[in-house]
């Protein structure tokens, strides 16, 4: 779907990324992963066709974005970190004025709306203005307009920037709900977003890409570690017993017979604690990589340097 080739951007004397290269196929979730001013805003403009290249490739679904400009608009639909959204008009109103800008018929506006509404939780707010939303509503109405044509790629920049928790929470599951219909390229500095949302991570850093892989590959390339938090229900000891051959083993609570741990171990062993643990009698409630891991990796990628998150 995205084929990214020696991609350059100067502004004035300064190189903002230099000689990126990466592919995304159909369907993936992608996250793209820096610090701040590490160049992602500026790597997705170039893809969304708002800047254009100093030098490099990029061709998105088989088009040019520099000599095809036109061909790629309509094949992705694009939040910038500032979503661009007319104020004085309701939600409904203001998707369906986008929904035609970007060539949808008359006759087929309502249907599409309601359908950008449904995937981003809009529905009840259709009547609303968009002066009177609160930020996480709004960040949706971003999220909505990008989509609202169905194009097979979204770029989203940054769209939990400025969330609170439950609303970062809400914009993850709409993220994930997107998978299946688009290919979607999601930035973003806070780390735990990216890793519970995407299928693989692209990470950059003073705008040179300096890893790619999944979660996973990432962990082994950086030299393993890692940890995996286990919630089980059944008696403590044996809880440890059983996951004690797959790594150190740390017991964060016990209570009421639901037991949470930490394993210190490559998130690759889930499959076998799984069986582990039901083959132990003990019931599986939670297995996750633990939130550290990935920080760990970017810690290392960035040479830990600080991480706002
Ligand atoms: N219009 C511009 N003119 C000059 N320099 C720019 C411009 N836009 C970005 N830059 C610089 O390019 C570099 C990359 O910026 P960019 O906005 O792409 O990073 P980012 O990873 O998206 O960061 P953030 O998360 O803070 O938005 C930074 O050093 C920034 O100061």
């Amino acid at each position: 779907m995205i084929q990214v080739e020696g991609l350059t951007k100067y502004y004035g004397e300064h190189a903002a990324i230099r000689d990126l290269a990466f592919t995304i196929g159909q369907g993936e979730v992608i996250g793209f992963l820096g610090l701040n001013g590490a160049g992602k805003s500026t790597t997705l403009k170039v893809l969304g066709c708002v800047l254009l290249p100093t030098a490099g490739r990029v061709v998105i679904d088989g088009h040019d974005v520099v000599s095809n400009a036109h061909e790629v608009r309509q094949r992705i639909g694009y939040l910038p970190d500032v979503p661009p959204l007319y104020e004085e008009m309701t939600v409904g109103e203001y998707l369906a004025y986008v929904a035609q800008l970007r060539g949808v018929t008359a006759r087929d506006t309502p249907a599409r709306v309601g359908e950008a509404e449904e995937k981003t939780g809009l529905r009840e707010v259709d009547g609303e203005l968009i002066s009177t939303l609160s930020h996480g509503y709004r960040q949706r109405v971003g999220v909505a307009q990008a989509l609202v044509h169905k194009p097979a790629l979204l770029i989203l920049d940054e769209p939990t920037s400025g969330l609170d928790p439950r609303q970062i929470v809400e914009m993850r599951d709409v993220i994930r709900g997107l998978k299946g219909t688009h290919t979607v390229l999601v930035s973003s500095h806070i780390l735990p977003e990216i890793s519970q949302t995407c299928d693989r991570l692209l990470i950059i850093h003073k705008g040179t890409l300096v890893a790619q892989g999944t979660e996973e590959e990432l962990g082994r390339k950086m030299g393993g570690g890692g940890s995996v938090e286990v919630e089980v229900r059944g008696d403590s000891a044996r809880a440890v017993e059983v996951l004690r051959p797959f790594g150190e083993v740390e017991v964060g609570s016990s209570r009421d017979g639901l037991v949470a741990l930490t394993l210190r171990a490559s998130p690759d062993v889930r499959p076998r604690v799984a069986q582990a643990v039901v083959g132990a009698g003990l019931e599986l409630l939670r297995l996750d990589v633990g939130a550290g891991h990935l920080e760990s990796i970017f810690l290392k990628l960035t040479h830990g340097q600080e991480v706002r998150a």
